[in-house]
């Protein structure tokens, strides 16, 4: 498999991805038509930040499984296109929280304490001691507006070092904030009051953006922001208005609107603002982190094993992994068994669990039946896109499950339905795993669910598999095995046919010619 890598990441990362025999091409700071190029034959896409994954590129990328983020924020990709294509988008959302938490930390401290002006003025041999009054930490009151991974974090360090803590985060509670010693404020600007420092860790969203604006700054009262989360949440010229010529003491930013930033920002020409290049991550134990997260998790989509941080596909526990992953290829098999069968505009479709498997998340298994139902109707469905498809095409999705079964250990059921009449598709898993359809349309049947395979709907009478078996041998087709089924002697019979190739349409219409035959469904599965 191919990995494109478009951002910098460690080279452990890099590493790993070879280790497990995977091609790894390097295309830093590529954009554009560049970057359409380069990833039109990539099987997975690796960026940090740097790199704008929007809709052109899923298009380009036809053999795109997975975009890998080496760290958190995923705003530069554009997730929606991914799972319309497909696309699996995971990020690493663990391994630089402590980077990003120290880095603030030392920014609250470089602005309080003036560390780069002095720096820079003694570097150019003034000794400006005398104009340099500093702000203490201890005593004061920290505004944390989103209290997750990162703010967390920073709530613990700068608790330690004697700040009263209020947080604005509307999804967390009380109690939650109360861990971490701070007091949850409901009203944003009823926290920026408060607070004599502010530090921003929320995503940046619709609803995170320019939330803080020059109204919210004037409450910032001889205060002081930080901000190393993303550019775009702080308005940035309000902010160089309200330091430079308003109530504010100070302000630090790692992260901007536009990165790199312009040289014309108004930021860069406000002494009491310091910036950095968005170097919150940058440790060398994060980005050791974060590659090998990455790695793994692209390795792990290449396997289809779970992915882990996927943000766009349901994700499994590890350790329960192994106990669906049989049933994931079986239900998909059923939903496409059921699928072809109905051969009509599904509107609804029912998944139903009984048994062992009623007991663990499936999510995963029903994304893999959607997957199966649309398979003979859309070109490029897979586990990622299928509910959204479902979604986007009105088509109704249940899950029920029993934990009682009658005649299988486990048993998994796909129903569709197109509004006028429904069918039903069970499969199980026998010793070892091994699959099997054992009911189609109330029918009891024992298919094997693999290659090619025929489902024939005839009159129970003497000659009719014979007929079938002659026409599929004049025609070359190998019956590999077969399975009749009838509700009552004489009257309607289901045959499962397993042949070597597939049926060419002039010979399920040879067969269709005969009264006796009412139905004729070929359909070709992937072996399992
Ligand atoms: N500067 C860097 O290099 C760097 C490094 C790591 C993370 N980050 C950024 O830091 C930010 C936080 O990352 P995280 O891993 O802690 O994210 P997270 O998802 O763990 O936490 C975000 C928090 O924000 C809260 N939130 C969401 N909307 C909110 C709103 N409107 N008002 C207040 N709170 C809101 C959420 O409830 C959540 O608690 C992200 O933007 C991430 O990209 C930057
Ligand atoms: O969201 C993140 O993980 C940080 O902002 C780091 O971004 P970077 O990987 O582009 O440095």
């Amino acid at each position: 498999m191919k990995v494109l890598v478009t951002d910098p990441i460690d080279d452990a990362g890099l590493d790993r991805l070879r280790e497990a025999g995977h091609e790894v091409q390097t295309e830093y700071e590529i954009d554009g038509d560049d970057l359409l190029a380069a990833v039109a034959d990539a099987n997975a896409l690796i960026v940090r930040s740097g790199t704008d994954v929007n809709e052109a590129v899923f298009e380009a990328a036809e053999d795109l499984v997975i975009v890998g983020r080496a760290g958190i924020g995923v705003d530069n990709i554009d997730i929606e296109a991914a799972t319309d294509h497909g696309v699996i988008v995971a990020n690493a959302p663990q391994g630089n929280v402590r980077a990003a938490a120290e880095h603030t930390v030392a920014m609250a401290f470089a602005a309080a304490r003036w560390i780069p002006q002095a720096h820079t003025r003694l570097k150019a041999g003034e000794w400006a001691k005398s104009d340099y009054l500093g702000r203490e930490v201890n005593n004061k009151t920290l505004g944390i507006v989103g209290l997750g991974r990162v703010g967390q974090e920073v709530a613990k360090r700068l608790d330690s070092l004697g700040m009263d803590l209020v947080v604005f985060d509307p999804y967390i509670s009380e109690e939650r904030a109360a861990q971490f010693g701070a007091e949850l404020i409901d009203d944003l600007d009823e926290c920026l009051e408060l607070a004599d420092f502010v530090t921003i860790h929320t995503p940046l969203l619709p609803e995170t953006e320019n939330m803080i604006g020059s109204d919210e700054l004037e409450l910032l009262d001889d205060g002081f922001l930080i901000n190393c989360a993303r550019g775009g949440i702080v308005d940035e010229a309000a902010l160089a208005e309200a330091v430079d010529n308003g109530p504010m003491a100070g302000a630090a930013l790692d992260v901007f609107a536009e990165e790199p930033i312009s040289e014309d920002s108004p930021l860069l020409d406000v002494d009491e603002i310091v910036v950095t290049p968005h170097l919150g991550a940058s440790t060398e134990a994060a980005q050791e982190n974060v590659a090998v997260d990455t790695a793994d998790q692209v390795i792990a989509a290449f396997n289809d094993e779970p992915v882990l941080n996927a943000l766009n596909a349901p994700s499994v526990d590890e350790t329960a992994f192994p106990r669906i992953k049989p049933y994931l290829g079986l239900a998909e098999t059923a939903g496409k068994i059921a699928a072809n069968l109905l051969g009509e505009r599904i509107e609804s479709v029912e998944v139903h669990y009984e048994g062992d498997i009623a007991g663990e998340d499936v999510d995963l298994v029903t994304a893999s039946a959607l997957k199966g139902v649309f398979t003979p109707l859309e070109w490029q469905v897979n586990a990622v896109n299928a509910p959204q498809l479902a979604e986007d095409r009105g088509i109704d999705v249940t899950e029920s499950k029993t934990r009682q079964t009658d005649d299988f250990q486990s048993l998994v059921s796909v129903t569709v339905e197109d509004g006028d009449k429904e069918l039903t598709v069970s499969g199980t898993l026998f010793a070892g795993d091994d699959p099997r359809i054992v009911r189609i349309d109330g029918y009891r049947v024992d298919a094997i669910p693999s290659g090619h395979m025929v489902v024939a709907r005839n009159k129970d009478a003497p000659g009719v598999i014979g007929f079938i078996g002659s026409v599929l041998g004049d025609n070359d087709i190998n019956i590999a095995g077969m399975f009749n089924a009838r509700e009552t002697i004489g009257g309607e019979a289901l045959t499962v046919y397993n042949l070597d190739v597939d049926v060419p349409e002039d010979v399920v219409a040879q067969l269709l010619a005969d009264d006796r035959i009412t139905d004729i469904t070929a359909i070709t599965l992937d072996d399992e």
